[in-house]
């Protein structure tokens, strides 16, 4: 992941398949895309964790299928090598985990640059 002055700013070069060659370049690139996988799946658990502190009833309790079909279909546009059924399965398994994570730390922590929740 490309360091970045601002931290809130994600700037990331995007591998081109055609320009890996060997298997340690493949791999270097999935390490790559996967590290910025994570940052995006702890941003979206939190601004999920959000969502569920402002709706009527929030967590597993609240869960809004229709909404999920809709976010699955547009994300299908933006991915159209996945089938929409594996499309589905991944975001079952991400919202799942967002609202684990919402469940386990209710009030979402303040200061998401502080892991550690330490505050300063
Ligand atoms: O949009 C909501 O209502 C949410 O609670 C967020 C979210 C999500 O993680 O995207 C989580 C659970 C719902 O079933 C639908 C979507």
């Amino acid at each position: 992941m490309t360091a970045h002055p601002d931290p809130e700013l994600l700037t990331v070069p995007l591998p081109r398949p055609e320009d890996l060659a060997t298997v340690d370049d493949a791999r270097a690139a999935i390490d790559g895309l996967d590290a910025v996988l994570a940052a995006l799946l702890e941003r979206r658990a939190a601004v999920a964790g959000v969502v569920q502190r402002l709706k009527p009833v929030g967590g597993f309790a609240g869960r809004d299928p229709e909404r999920e079909r809709r976010i699955v279909a547009a994300m299908s546009r933006h991915a159209p090598s996945l089938a929409p059924g594996h499309l589905a399965r991944i975001m079952n398994a991400v919202i799942e985990a967002g609202l684990d994570a919402a469940e386990r730390d209710p009030g979402g922590r303040k200061n998401v640059q502080d892991p550690a929740g330490a505050g300063g």
